[in-house]
């Protein structure tokens, strides 16, 4: 189909006789948002670092916006457009919230924060950051330290952070972790709005959060999707509702 943005193909991973991912495919969509569910262990956080670049496949190949990316390192996959939210351990907490958003425009890491003031003064990249700041909603906190704000939004910063750098696509593992019932549904609704700006993989136990929001829904077990569709149809897929649903959950 010509609007599938990332096409994955046969990955495998294995760790010593552990088959982590077993010749996973899935493909993206624009404007969708296509969320990766299953059981502790099942292989998500695999599959995502293998489709971001930071862990090697030992087959299989990542094809992204009609290129083939498999050979590129997880920096290269970005600045073509594949974008991780970065962990919240990687925001500098005694910077301002637009310090760290400019930061992520400049694509580096913390290292560079010795060459901050010069940064600072580069309008365009101050402009790039307050882009990314509006479209999460945090624009007036730009000037707020970030270890002040609630945990939700530094959540949003980290989204904003990948924002800087345009992407394509977003690849996000676990964003409601941690936040709670009202957290929770306050990020389905920004997940829900940030689709516009580029389709989203989702890895997510919130099953509230995942039933709301995906187009689709893929089943990873054991390392295998064992099921794809819309929620309603994994909902009543019977292999689902024995391997990962349960059917209490699922009636
Ligand atoms: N670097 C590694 N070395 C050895 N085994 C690993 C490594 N990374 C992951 N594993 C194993 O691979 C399997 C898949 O792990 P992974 O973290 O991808 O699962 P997951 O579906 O993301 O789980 P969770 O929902 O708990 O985050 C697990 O059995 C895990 O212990």
């Amino acid at each position: 189909m010509t609007d599938v943005l990332l096409d994955v193909r046969n990955l495998h991973k294995s760790f010593g006789a552990l088959k982590a991912t077993d010749d996973v495919s899935l493909t993206l969509r624009t404007g969708e948002i296509h969320a990766l569910i299953g059981p502790n262990g099942a292989g998500k956080s695999t599959l995502i670092k293998q489709i971001a670049g930071g862990l090697r496949s030992d087959s299989g190949s990542v094809h992204f916006a009609g290129q083939d990316v498999t050979p590129m390192t997880t920096v290269q996959r970005a600045r073509a457009g594949l974008g991780r939210t970065f962990q919240i351990s990687s925001l500098a907490m005694e910077y301002t919230v637009l310090q760290n958003a400019v930061l992520g425009a400049l694509g580096q890491s913390g290292r560079v924060m010795r060459f901050f003031a010069p940064v600072m003064r580069q309008q365009k990249l101050r402009e790039e950051a307050m882009r990314a700041l509006e479209l999460v909603g945090l624009a007036d906190h730009a000037a707020k330290r970030t270890a002040d704000l609630s945990h939700g939004q530094r959540r949003q910063l980290e989204v904003a952070v990948a924002l800087t750098l345009r992407p394509k696509v977003f690849l996000m593992d676990e964003p409601m972790a941690g936040l709670g019932a009202s957290g929770s549904k306050e990020m389905t609704g920004f997940l829900d709005g940030l689709r516009r700006e580029a389709p989203i993989l989702l890895v997510e136990h919130d099953m509230d959060a995942v039933f709301a929001l995906a187009d689709r829904i893929s089943v990873l077990v054991y390392g295998q999707i064992i099921a794809s569709g819309t929620a309603a149809e994994i909902k009543a897929d019977p292999q689902v509702r024995v391997a990962y649903l349960g059917e209490e959950d699922a009636a």
